[in-house]
């Protein structure tokens, strides 16, 4: 497909699920103005429509980018996702069509932290049912249960940027870390990585999720892996809400197996804060249920806001792809003076050769290459002079294996 440079005024913006003021403002500074602007995710049908006549869209954890919606969106450069997660964005449908992806790796991360060590604190208090207790009436002074997180040990399972914040923090609460992680990594502290999940689950007062949503981690945490943990021990997921088998851990809450959970992701999440949230463990007051707001903290939001935007701005200004998730990266300079073709190709046998034979056969004096592939798909930067990019760029989009071109000046 190919895309001639367009005015700023004509590249036009979805943002959605209410990003961050900051994300317009960092847009608006650097000259985007055409910004459709949406509190809330759209259902299906209405996005197809305003996804249409968008070159570039911002989500967060709940629009859903399928095949069928990229197949409506024959305009689109790049996604940004305004927060860590890309399990909602079909990253192969994005992929083939020569659309980058991008997002916030660390803007949330400490957010969510924080949350995590305090839900720890609290349920091993037992502040849980009492809470709940004394809205209804009831007083449950007590210390039976009730324990310091000092001593105990805190069990990681995912030890990437938030599991390693996470365990920096509760040891210097005095708590004791261990972590599983398919990766072999360096541990921070005093941390120690352990072999396998059930000797993690065996060992651990406090078991935290911090892991993508994969195949591999669907439901990972389910009856079996629950009756592995310490009688009374707390499990907390504030990763993706398919990790954990929900029945299971109800189960195990229901026969005191656990002595309490926090829970911030659900494998099916209410679509909007108008719906009813529904759950088997809204029965248990041993519980903290919050509505997916690990990451929701002004700070986090604001940062992410300003992070993908200038991501996003970044791509369509010069072609800089640095930090993408599903394309190969090139931070690349300005380019006054002379036409930039960016061209993203399947990566296949031979592709490099009829790139530059358009160059040598036409003659088109090129001032600087930039090339990068990963194992689906090459992106090569070309700037050449600017009478001659039209010539080039309809050359280049007949090479087989072209999936989008575009030429900026
Ligand atoms: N609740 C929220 O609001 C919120 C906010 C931010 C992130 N998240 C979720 O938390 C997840 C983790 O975030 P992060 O920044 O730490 O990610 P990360 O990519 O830095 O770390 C993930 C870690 O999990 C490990 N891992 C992957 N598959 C595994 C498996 N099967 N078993 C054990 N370990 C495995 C990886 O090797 C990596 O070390 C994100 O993918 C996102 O889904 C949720
Ligand atoms: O992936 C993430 O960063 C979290 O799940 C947060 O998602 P949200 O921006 O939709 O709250």
């Amino acid at each position: 497909m190919a895309q001639q440079s367009l005015p700023k005024d004509k590249i036009k913006f979805l943002l959605l699920e209410g990003v961050h003021p900051s994300a317009v403002e960092t847009l608006k500074r650097d000259g985007y103005t055409n910004i459709d602007f949406h509190k809330k995710a759209l259902p299906p049908e209405e996005l197809k429509q305003a996804i249409a006549g968008a070159h570039f869209v911002g989500i967060r954890s709940r629009t859903q980018l399928t095949e069928e919606i990229f197949e409506s969106a024959k305009k689109l450069v790049a996604v940004g996702c305004f927060c860590i997660g890309t399990n909602q964005v079909d990253l192969k449908a994005a992929t083939k069509r020569g659309i980058a992806v991008f997002n916030a790796p660390f803007s949330n991360t400490r957010s969510v932290a924080e949350l995590v060590i305090a839900e720890a604190i609290l349920l091993l208090r037992g502040v849980a049912e009492k809470n709940a207790a004394a809205h209804r009436g009831e007083w449950m002074k007590t210390a039976v249960n009730s324990y310091e997180i000092r001593g105990k040990k805190l069990g990681i399972i995912g030890y990437g940027n938030i599991g390693m914040q996470l365990g920096v923090i509760a040891e210097s609460m005095g708590m004791q870390v261990q972590f599983y992680d398919v990766v072999n990594k360096l541990p921070l502290g005093n941390a120690r990585q352990v072999p396998s999940l059930n000797q993690l689950l065996a060992s651990s007062d406090v078991v935290s999720l911090h892991v993508p949503e994969t195949g591999a981690t669907q439901n990972m945490i389910g009856s079996a892996e629950l009756a592995q943990m310490k009688q009374g021990g707390i499990l907390i997921n504030a990763s993706r809400g398919t990790v954990v088998d929900i029945d299971g851990l109800s189960a195990a809450l229901g026969s005191g197996q656990l002595g309490g959970a926090a829970i911030d992701v659900f494998p099916v999440e209410p679509r909007s804060n108008d719906d009813e949230f529904v759950s088997p463990l809204r029965q248990y007051d041993n519980t903290f249920l919050t509505p997916h707001i690990g990451g929701s903290t002004v700070e986090a939001q604001e940062n992410i806001g300003m992070e993908v935007a200038e991501k996003l701005a970044k791509y369509s200004d010069n072609g800089t792809s640095t930090s993408s998730v599903n394309f190969p990266e090139v931070a690349l300079p300005e380019h006054a003076g002379s036409h930039r073709l960016l061209h993203i190709h399947r990566n296949v046998p031979g592709i490099m050769s009829a790139i530059n034979n358009v160059f040598s056969e036409t003659g088109v004096n090129v001032s600087a290459q930039y090339l990068q592939t990963n194992e689906d798909v090459g992106y090569v930067v070309i700037d050449v002079d600017a009478d001659y990019s039209d010539i080039a760029l309809e050359r280049l989009l007949a090479i087989e294996g072209t999936l989008r071109s575009r030429v900026l000046f």
